[in-house]
């Protein structure tokens, strides 16, 4: 660590609530949201507004062969009645995702997926327009579905994507990297290889919030606004704009307040293009809002990927290669978002934070017939099933071996004088110092004693685990030379004013939907310029009134959009400084900067604020030359690489040997994010997503039966861990600065959900050692621990 990085530890743990810059500080939209002031969009009342309801397939696989919906439009308060041939007469049936495909606005033909939008109903209020859609009667012709994705590829496997003119198969995409001759030499020369069937299953990210849209069209300016729950506003436009028709600077996107995205708010969904349909053909505006079980069976589900792994290792332990070949099911439309270049987004990462000399992964994905698949749920593109993937082979590794895992990690970590490190499948690590991380996860941890408590325990019976995962995330997409979704290249837009008073507003491209925006990015601008944190407002999420940027997921606002704001304050600065110079009547050369104010070198008596240069910015009198007046500036930033946070997780669990229940009873976590803009935020989100790995891990599957029926259409059927199911969790960190981010900073946001489910699923495959197990597949319930203590095969999915 750097002294500069030891100087901002310090301020860091000060409890000081008003650092200016970084530190610990109560969130600034907490005054709002605590107090029930936050503005949803099911908040949004405008005169007139009527209300949409869509009606949904029942089955996974259908033809359509008719609808009658003069009963619905007969109906109550009910002002249109919309269907797939309508809109085809519009040319809006079909609409492009995020990653290359075509998705249905309405079925025409054919459904696809067990709640896929067949028509829609725009009433008076919400009830009549749930009422007609009982009215709709559609004429279904069943077909077979295709459910198990090891049999999509089947010759006889019926075609689900008729609409793709010369389809023959259900192939979605073949996908490669890294050097296969040279993995298989590698392999052939091992003393140990070990290999794996590790399967992800699908899972939903369950925001508290569920989708919606209020469209507002305005036929005689031609002007749409929209209210929606969206993760990326200025990206979504773009895309209304090329799928509506309606130009792009009359289209107004609005992402209100948002009550959690994790991902399942990036993707454009019909009921958007709904709502918006609805306004136009009714002239009203019209609400759309999702109630619990729509939003788990027709949105956004993550993972679904069926993974072979195999490790090359010698004797002594030392990892040489991994390969992999990969089954991903991607639902009835490709609806992910992903990097163009990047269809399996990265989860070329698989390596994870070793040193090996050959890597190769192999993927073949597929249409099936449920809902869109593979958003990234709290995950950088794939980046989850990469670390689930390698953590838990590394693990099998060394069961073969008969090492300690930790011990093994330690021994294959990538070096610190290695880095900037090009890993074998062409990823370049931009910083990481690996030991300091996970010895201090073992030192919290107390590590040897587990490991002596778990020996003593195993004597008598009782079944102890403890589990380790250390990862290396890719976050920040993306460079972009070599990164665009749907041909926009991946950088952010920021705007900074600094008022004639010294009170600031920062304009961004990303959007906040509970991780703190409006104070971490106050705080950078803070750090850069002096201003009080709570002298800036920090404005997002409404495309009239931000710059273009490609939004927040991917743990991308920090990387991305912090470093936007950081050079952005320093452009203005620098602007500061020339107005300085006038003021104080010196050369700019004879200027220090001390955070808040540029004083006279050697004369420290000799000051000038940033708040009264703001005002001799803005007041009478000349200015210097070529200063244009006024105390602001604009920036695009592109970053030069991606930003590789790290971390080392260990989990300790208890299992009830006679009911097969696995209670976590502790979990240690350290992250190392580079240089950290607020402590207490980023203990937020580490709690938040390591609760989401005891879901993953220990309950959360959306699996279907044989006809394709959704079995987790509510929060009944599919669990999500609650307070009562985690342990107070015992967070620590290290800090390694990113070096080509302008503060060092890292992305936070979803490194626990990533890091977090092989530790804990090591822990049970650590604690049913004395069975000989040595993988089972999430989640682990108690009736798959239950089986695996019989020696029975975990239940396929
Ligand atoms: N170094 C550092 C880093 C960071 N930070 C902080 O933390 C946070 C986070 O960040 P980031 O990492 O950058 O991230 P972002 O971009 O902002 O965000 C995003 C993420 O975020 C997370 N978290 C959260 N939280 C909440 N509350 N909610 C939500 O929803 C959420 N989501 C999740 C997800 S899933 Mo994806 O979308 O799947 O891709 S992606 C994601 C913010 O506030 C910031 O500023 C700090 O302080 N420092
Ligand atoms: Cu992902």
């Amino acid at each position: 660590m750097t002294d500069i990085q030891d100087k901002k530890l310090t301020e860091f743990d000060d409890n000081d609530q008003h650092p200016v810059g970084f530190g610990r500080m109560l969130r600034k939209e907490d005054a709002r949201l605590l107090r029930g002031r936050g503005r949803f969009v099911d908040d949004v009342q405008l005169p007139g507004m009527l209300h949409l309801a869509i009606l949904r397939s029942p089955f996974a696989h259908a033809n359509i062969v008719s609808i009658d919906t003069s009963a619905a439009e007969a109906s109550p308060g009910v002002k249109a009645v919309v269907t797939g041939e309508t809109l085809k007469g519009l040319g809006l049936a079909w609409m492009p995702t995020l990653s290359n495909d075509v998705q249905a606005v309405l079925a025409t033909d054919r459904v696809r997926f067990q709640g896929q939008e067949v028509a829609f109903v725009v009433a008076e209020d919400r009830y009549q327009a749930r009422d007609a859609l009982e009215l709709i009667d559609v004429e279904y012709d069943v077909l077979e579905p295709v459910v198990d994705v090891r049999k999509a590829l089947d010759p006889d496997a019926p075609v689900i994507r008729t609409d793709l003119e010369g389809k023959t198969d259900n192939h979605v995409f073949d996908w490669e990297t890294g050097d296969e001759e040279e993995t298989n030499r590698v392999f052939a020369s091992a003393d140990v290889i070990v290999k794996e069937d590790i399967v992800y299953p699908r899972v939903h990210p369950a925001p508290m919030e569920t989708c919606g849209s209020v469209a507002d069209f305005d036929p005689v300016e031609g002007r749409l606004r929209l209210w929606s729950t969206t993760q990326a506003p200025h990206a979504h436009r773009t895309l209304y704009a090329i799928v509506a028709g309606i130009p792009e600077h009359k289209i107004q996107v609005i992402a209100p307040d948002i009550g959690g995205g994790f991902g399942n708010k990036v993707p454009i969904y019909p009921g958007y293009v709904h709502s918006i349909v609805g306004s136009i053909v009714t002239g009203k505006p019209v609400k759309w809002m999702e109630d619990r079980s729509e939003n788990l069976i027709s949105t956004g589900f993550a993972r679904d990927y069926i993974m072979r792994a195999e490790i090359a290792a010698t004797a002594e332990g030392r990892i040489l290669a991994i390969r992999t070949n990969v089954l991903a099911d991607h639902g009835a439309f490709n609806g992910t978002a992903a990097p163009v270049k990047y269809p399996a987004g990265f989860f070329g990462v698989f390596t994870g934070s070793y040193d090996i000399q050959a890597a190769h992964c192999k993927m073949t994905a597929v249409y099936t017939n449920k809902a869109p698949g593979g958003v990234a749920y709290a995950c950088s593109f794939r980046i989850t099933e990469a670390v689930y993937l390698v953590e838990r082979i590394v693990d099998a590794l060394a069961y073969e071996l008969r090492m300690d895992p930790a011990e093994l990690r330690l021994k294959n970590f990538i070096q610190p004088e290695q880095f900037p490190y090009t890993t074998k499948t062409g990823w370049v690590y931009d910083s990481g110092n690996y030991e300091p991380t996970m010895r201090l996860a073992m030192e919290m941890a107390g590590y040897e004693e587990l490991r002596k408590e778990q020996e003593l325990k195993r004597a008598r019976g009782e079944l102890m685990g403890i589990g380790i995962s250390f990862f290396t995330e890719a976050v920040g997409a993306g460079p972009r030379k070599n990164m665009d979704i749907l041909g926009l290249g991946m950088a952010d837009g920021c705007e900074l004013r600094v008022h004639p008073t010294g009170k600031a507003v920062v304009r961004l491209s990303v959007k906040t939907q509970g991780q703190g925006h409006e104070t971490t990015f106050a705080q950078i601008i803070a750090e850069e310029l002096g201003i009080p944190p709570a002298d800036i407002d920090v404005l997002h999420g409404d495309t009239d009134n931000t710059p273009f940027g490609l939004g927040t997921y991917g743990s991308r606002s920090t990387p991305v959009s912090g470093a936007a704001a950081a050079l952005v304050a320093r452009k203005v600065r620098d602007k500061a400084k020339l107005i300085a110079s006038a003021m104080l009547e010196v050369s700019v050369a004879d200027l220090d900067w001390v955070k808040g104010a540029f004083q006279v070198k050697g004369d420290p008596g000799r000051s000038v604020t940033i708040q009264e240069i703001a005002f001799r910015a803005h007041g009478a009198g000349d200015l210097p030359d070529g200063v244009e007046g006024g105390l602001e500036a604009q920036i695009c930033y592109n970053p030069s690489n991606l930003t590789y946070p790290h971390g080392a997780y260990i989990c300790v669990v208890d299992i009830d040997p006679g009911t097969a229940e696995v209670k976590v009873r502790r979990f240690i976590a350290v992250d190392d994010c580079g240089t950290r803009i607020n402590p207490m935020i980023i203990e937020g989100q580490v709690h938040g997503g390591l609760t989401d790995g005891v879901g993953m891990a220990l309950m959360e599957m959306i699996s279907f039966d044989e006809d394709g029926n959704c079995l987790g259409a509510s929060l009944m059927d599919y669990l999500i861990p609650t307070a009562l199911e985690v342990p107070d969790w015992e967070t620590g960190y290290t800090v390694t600065p990113s070096p080509h981010h302008p503060i060092g900073a890292k992305g936070i946001g979803e490194s626990a959900t990533v890091g977090s489910p092989p530790a804990i699923v090591n822990a049970v495959v650590d604690a049913l050692k004395p069975f000989g197990i040595r993988h089972a597949d999430m989640p682990l319930t108690p009736s798959r621990v239950w089986d695996a203590m019989r020696g029975q095969a975990t239940p396929p999915i």
